[in-house]
């Protein structure tokens, strides 16, 4: 059967967006792998299907499959191209949008000329919430792996994350390291592996390994990690512009019980359609 879909980025984080509402979508593990390959396949860093709720007040459910075909909880980027998506494609005639996510229900809003902005929920520090074996909430925990001694933040956007400040982040063994910290044992459902350089406290740069793709060019959920992490160890301020390799975005946190508010754009490159 053929498949409509399109080619979308934030910050070069890159998607195939397919709509699982007007089409009948049924894409294995496998399936997914190839799409997502670079060479042989469309090649995306994560593929964002979008069908309808599963509770009648929400608008839409979206589903969300790294390249290496695991299915995941949360994607900032894809939470403000998936917005976009709704939009650009008449599914909606709304611009704020409650779409169900594997861990709860975000609200997108779109506001024209390819940006978005999004609270992408409370962020939570517990085991319970982050398959992490270790006691409590701590601000940083050591992390000893492949020679390298790192000491870490916790956090989880729905997904989870690993953050370090680092001094450069040119110079940081991002993807060696990453690629350790992203299947630590600690981390039993695999983690994203946060590098920070702090450049004031309204300021970062980030950049990100990310679990089930590798390194991208910016990770929305990453952004919100890592501000968070910074807030937490007293280095940030509450509103920090976070430079990743793909681009600026915008992250806004207030503390503990409040959302993470993540500004910055949304762009479609193609629509497509293929034979799966
Ligand atoms: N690799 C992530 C999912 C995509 C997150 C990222 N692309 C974003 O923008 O938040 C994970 O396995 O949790």
């Amino acid at each position: 059967m053929r498949l409509k879909f399109s080619k979308m980025h934030g910050l070069g984080n890159d998607f195939m967006v397919i709509d699982g509402v007007r089409q009948t979508v049924s894409l294995d593990t496998d399936r997914i792998r190839q799409l997502g390959n670079r060479h042989f396949g469309i090649g995306f860093d994560q593929l964002l299907l979008v069908e309808s709720p599963q509770e009648e007040n929400n608008d839409f459910r979206y589903r969300i499959f790294n390249n290496d075909g695991s299915e995941v909880e949360q994607c900032g980027n894809g939470a403000r191209c998936f917005a976009k998506f709704v939009c650009d494609q008449k599914l909606t005639n709304k611009k704020a949008i409650r779409v169900e996510t594997a861990k709860g229900v975000i609200v997108p809003e779109y506001l024209g000329q390819n940006q978005a902005i999004v609270d992408m929920g409370v962020p939570r520090f517990r085991p319970v919430d982050i398959p992490f074996v270790a006691e409590g909430d701590a601000i940083t925990y050591p992390l000893d792996t492949g020679g390298y001694s790192c000491d870490i933040s916790v956090v989880s956007m729905g997904n989870p994350h690993a953050v370090q400040v680092v001094d450069n982040v040119d110079t940081a063994p991002v993807k060696e390291l990453g690629a350790l910290i992203e299947i630590h044992h600690r981390f039993p459902e695999k983690v994203n592996a946060g590098f920070m350089q702090i450049v004031s406290r309204q300021e970062i740069r980030l950049r990100v390994f990310e679990r089930g793709a590798g390194e991208t060019l910016a990770c929305g959920t990453g952004a919100c990690a890592a501000v968070v992490a910074g807030i937490r160890r007293g280095l940030l301020d509450s509103k920090v512009l976070v430079h990743t390799r793909g681009g600026d975005l915008q992250i806004e946190w207030h503390g503990d019980g409040q959302p993470v508010r993540m500004t910055g754009p949304a762009m479609t490159v193609f629509q497509g359609e293929i034979e799966v």
